[in-house]
């Protein structure tokens, strides 16, 4: 399915939100943006298993515009498995060249590359293999393939994303990534200003009910350099996650 064009105010609105593909991040983790899309009542999808549509076309061309500016694009296993995602790049002209790598962080090995979208767009030459986040050797491992071996932390029994976003530099080059959920990984990293650089969060106009996947971080979270965008039905925010 082709993209709607991206409205033109939208590179200037995201420019001070988007990694700087002209100077090297200095750090030793990549630029990190965390983004996704809600519903009025913080819920990115109407529940368990149900892939559901929240943005409007147009910011659903600003997410590929987001894609097109980073290396990398996290994504937790439960929206691998739910999803099945392409997460490639389909804005501007050569989209094997302009996609981000997915990343998989899949500790309990449950995905597989072998029959997904992901595989379909990179047979076809329009997307790049995934590098898959496991806690331990795999013991199967696919074709194409790479994989972040990343110990667990033995108290929380959770990949540490400091070692983790490290090793994705160090290791494979990953300058900047973008985070596009699920649930999950969303209500760990609001928490985490230390890692975060860039929050993007696309609200659509929509009640998705009780019963849908909520996003709300176990404390609360404070944000500065907040800016907002209005579209057809969605608004956007940019911020960074304050330090307080
Ligand atoms: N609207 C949106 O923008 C959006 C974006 C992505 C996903 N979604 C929706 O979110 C739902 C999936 O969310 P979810 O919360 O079930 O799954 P998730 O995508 O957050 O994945 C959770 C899994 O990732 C792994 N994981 C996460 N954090 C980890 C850590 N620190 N260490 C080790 N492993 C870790 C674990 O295997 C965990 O079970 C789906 O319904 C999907 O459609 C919506
Ligand atoms: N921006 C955005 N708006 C939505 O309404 C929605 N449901 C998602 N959800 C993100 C989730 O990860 C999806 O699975 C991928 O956005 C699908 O990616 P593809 O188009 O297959 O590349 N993201």
């Amino acid at each position: 399915m082709s993209l709607v064009p991206l409205c033109s105010d939208l590179p200037q609105f995201l420019q001070g939100y988007l990694p700087n593909a002209t100077k090297k991040e200095t750090s030793i983790r990549p630029f990190i943006t965390l983004t996704y899309a809600q519903s009025l009542d913080a819920r990115i999808s109407k529940g368990p298993g149900i892939r559901t549509t929240i943005s409007h076309p147009e910011t659903k061309t600003m997410t590929h515009y987001l894609r097109y500016h980073h290396d990398g694009i996290l994504i937790g296993s439960g929206t691998a498995l739910i999803d099945d995602p392409g997460l490639n790049c389909k804005w501007g002209r050569d989209s094997l060249a302009n996609s981000p790598r997915p990343i998989i962080l899949d500790t309990k090995q449950k995905w597989r590359f072998g029959g997904s979208k992901m595989q379909e767009l990179y047979n076809k030459g329009l997307g790049k293999p995934p590098i898959v986040v496991v806690a331990n050797d795999p013991a199967i491992k696919e074709h194409h393939v790479e994989y972040a071996i990343c110990p667990m932390d033995k108290a929380t029994k959770q990949i540490d994303w400091e070692k983790l976003f490290e090793k994705l530099k160090k290791d494979f080059n990953i300058q900047s990534v973008m985070i596009e959920g699920g649930a999950k990984v969303v209500n760990q990293l609001l928490l985490r200003n230390d890692i975060i650089n860039s929050l993007i969060i696309t609200i659509g106009s929509t009640f998705l009910g009780r019963s849908g996947t909520e996003v709300s971080p176990l404390q609360s979270v404070n944000l500065k350099g907040i800016t907002w965008w209005k579209g057809t039905t969605d608004v956007v925010m940019c911020a960074k996650l304050d330090n307080e």
